[in-house]
């Protein structure tokens, strides 16, 4: 056993003195965490390399962590992966946990809000996307096609509007450039993890550590690029979108030059690539699962079909009248459990958690795959079953507190509302318009999902044909 950091630290398992515990994790860590946490308990240690993290599993210990003791545990952990590309930790999601962070967010979330974020008022964008998409599934139709590239190029521009002000043609090289530069970004990221807690393995990783870097730098560069064209035209009596409210409050700053032109870069890309890759991965999720569960695919149709027919699109008013669509939609995220980590947390100050000793500096692991895959909650996790979240004797939405996609507490998603928003727009357009199914004589893909930073399913063709046709 390593040495612990402290008295009554949470027990792990033995790790190697170099490598630590890393030979108990294949490519599938979030399974093999979470088979730790059976022997070791819900709060566990493990030795990554040189540094000593806390595993947290099932729902009472994350919340415990997340909320009840949300502000010790509100901090992200030093990494040398994020300060790759962004060595001052600047913006939302890699910001250390401090008053100028917080404010920060504050002022992005109240931001993005007064854009409609999380409001019906951006129903109207989020519809306008989706009315591009669903052309670009009649031209597509017939023929096998991998969906991944467009659905990540559609819910993109939802983002893009409310951030940049515009929307980009799916033709567009520049952006088309910039959506596979994200897309290999979160990929290769995924594959750096080891490097993060193995030093000496880095001399071995050049080539994708400056791939890494090479495809941060794009990302910045092209964030930087909207800011400087926003800067250019920039009128007060005239905002926008995000970045004008962000240049427009930056002149209002007093002493104090916190909203800086960096803070301001690094913002757009944590809302440009936790608003794509998030929802498009779900969606990708959704069509996998609708594909290899037609029946279910024809349940949610019907019910689609019986309260919005085929004349309009779904509205978000129609939600409450459609609860098997909508439990299907959270079977969906409760199976692809898209971030099966959360992001990393890390320990503001000497705390506790389930009864043992968490000195500060800590990095906590949360395991929200923990929660969606609990076989005492969820019988038989691995099938995917929407009965599960739907109450038939009352047709109603059956909620479950064993569900947390969007993480919980101080960190909670800022994106929450948005995505919820565009899950249910997309997916029930997309079922009640079209009719999603395997290519002929096609292998049945598989649904373990490869783990980069979030879990996306192998990439897989389908057949769309439209049903009023
Ligand atoms: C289905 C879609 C989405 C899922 C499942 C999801 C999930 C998550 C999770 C698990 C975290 C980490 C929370 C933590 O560390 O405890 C997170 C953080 C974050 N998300 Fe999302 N997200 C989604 C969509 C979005 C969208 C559309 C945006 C919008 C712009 C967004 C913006 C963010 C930001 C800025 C953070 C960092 C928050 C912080 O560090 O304080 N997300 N998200």
């Amino acid at each position: 056993h390593y040495l612990a950091p402290c008295k009554n630290f949470p027990p792990g398992p033995w790790g190697l003195p170099i490598i630590g515990s890393f030979m108990y994790f294949g490519s599938d860590i979030h399974k093999d965490m979470m088979k730790l946490s059976k022997t070791y308990g819900d709060v566990y240690s493990v030795k990554m390399g040189s540094r000593i993290s806390v595993v947290v599993n099932g729902v009472n210990a994350i919340k415990e962590c997340l909320v009840k003791k949300g502000n010790d545990f509100a901090d992200r952990p030093y990494s040398w992966i994020v300060e790759q590309y962004n060595p001052r930790y600047e913006g939302i999601a890699d910001g250390r946990f401090n008053e100028k962070w917080q404010r920060r967010r504050q002022f992005a979330h109240t931001t993005l809000r007064g854009f409609g974020f999380g409001k019906t008022s951006m129903e109207s964008k989020i519809c306008e996307e989706i009315s591009f998409l669903l052309d670009e599934f009649r031209d597509l139709q017939d023929k096998p096609i991998d969906t991944g590239a467009i659905l990540n190029r559609s819910v993109s521009n939802v983002i893009c509007s409310i951030t940049f002000g515009k929307r980009f043609n799916y033709s567009d090289p520049k952006f088309n450039f910039i959506i596979d530069t994200m897309g290999k970004w979160f990929e290769v990221m995924g594959t750096m993890y080891e490097l993060d807690f193995l030093p000496f393995r880095r001399p071995f990783n050049r080539s994708n550590i400056h791939n890494y870097n090479t495809l941060g730098a794009d990302l910045k560069k092209f964030c930087k690029q909207q800011i400087d064209e926003h800067r250019e035209v920039f009128d007060p009596d005239n905002i926008g979108d995000f970045i004008d409210a962000y240049l427009a409050e930056t002149m209002k700053q007093d002493g104090n030059k916190d909203l800086t032109d960096d803070q301001l870069k690094h913002t757009l890309v944590d809302l440009f690539s936790a608003g794509t890759e998030t929802t498009a991965t779900t969606l990708k999720w959704g069509l996998l699962l609708m594909v290899l569960h037609p029946e279910i695919q024809d349940k949610v149709f019907n019910e689609i079909d019986q309260v919005v027919g085929e004349n309009r699109l779904p509205r978000l008013d129609d939600r409450k009248n459609l609860p098997y669509t909508e439990a299907t939609l959270l079977e969906i995220q409760r199976f692809g459990s898209i971030a099966p980590f959360s992001l990393p947390h890390c320990a503001l100050k000497d705390t506790s958690l389930d009864g043992y000793n968490i000195p500060k500096g800590t990095e906590i692991i949360i395991s929200l795959w923990s929660i969606h895959r609990e076989t005492t909650i969820w019988p038989d996790p691995d099938k995917f079953d929407p009965m599960r979240f739907y109450d038939e004797k009352n047709n109603a939405l059956k909620k479950s507190e064993h569900f947390m996609p969007f993480s919980a507490g101080r960190r909670v998603c800022m994106g929450e509302q948005l995505a919820k928003h565009e899950l249910f727009l997309y997916f029930s357009a997309m079922i009640n318009q079209f009719k999603f199914s395997l290519p002929v004589g096609a292998k049945k893909p598989s649904t373990d999902g490869v783990l980069g930073l979030t879990l996306v399913p192998e990439p897989y063709q389908v057949v769309i044909r439209e049903r009023s046709a």
